[in-house]
């Protein structure tokens, strides 16, 4: 079943997001960028805060922002980490600098690689080329998002038929697929039967902007609007249909 992640700036909002109902919290800086790493003291207070309730992601940043060193400890509770690949299209070496970023995330943590579907701005690697690496780093997800966040969505950049495609590849490879960018509940349907395992969200969990506070009624809603298509396995999603799923 498709769960619902939340990305949260604080265990203020990781208690919002949960009592809305996330099934996995991702923690980042939104001042930072799509991926802005949070401070680890802002891991460990969600960490501690969600108490293993649902698996927790964290942030690392852009590999190109340069080495950045994480102490392991930091990373005690968490499942899942990710970097970014913005700027990474024109180095012939992406694939080993990256790597070796991945290095440092312990191997009881999963490794999240990144795809930005704004591609051309974010001047990150061909889709293929990320799989291909995906490989390299024993990646357990590929994270679908925009680097820029300008209201344009996913959908702007993939259509629903290229997406399912997409994710039937990695589902093939034995992979899991989060969905974000920009999402709201009216993309859920498109995303969901389109195969998504997780939709990742920010900005629509928030108040106002994606920099401002997560609003656990806003999670609830989503959440409920993921729910509505339980039991419906692979939602049938027509351009004509969309009226059933708004
Ligand atoms: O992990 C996914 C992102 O946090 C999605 O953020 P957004 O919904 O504001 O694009």
């Amino acid at each position: 079943m498709t769960q619902l992640l939340v990305s949260v700036r604080s265990a203020e909002e990781a208690s919002a997001a949960l009592a809305g109902g996330a099934d996995l919290i991702d923690v980042k800086e939104p001042s930072l960028g799509s991926l802005g790493a949070a401070d680890p003291q802002v891991w460990r207070d969600v960490i501690q805060m969600v108490r293993a309730q649902v698996p927790v992601s964290v942030a690392l940043g852009e590999i190109s922002d340069g080495e950045r060193r994480f102490d392991a400890d930091s990373f005690r509770g968490a499942s899942m980490a990710k970097y970014g690949l913005a700027n990474m299209a024109d180095s012939a070496i992406w694939m080993s600098l990256a790597a070796r970023a991945y290095e440092q995330v312990p191997r009881g943590c999963a490794r999240v690689a990144v795809y930005y579907v704004d591609q051309s701005r974010a001047k990150c690697p061909p889709l293929h080329d990320v799989l291909r690496w995906s490989g390299q780093i024993s990646a357990t997800t590929i994270l679908f998002d925009t680097l820029v966040k300008d209201g344009q969505t996913l959908f702007d950049f993939f259509t629903p038929s290229e997406l399912t495609a997409a994710i039937a590849t990695i589902h093939e490879a034995g992979m899991k697929v989060a969905c974000g960018g920009s999402l709201t509940a009216e993309h859920f349907a498109a995303a969901i039967s389109a195969g998504a395992d997780i939709l990742a969200v920010r900005g629509a969990a928030c108040e106002g902007s994606r920099t401002s506070r997560v609003n656990r009624e806003r999670v609830r809603d989503l959440k409920a609007k993921l729910n509505s298509f339980v039991g419906e396995g692979k939602v049938h999603y027509a351009s004509n249909d969309k009226s059933r799923f708004a």
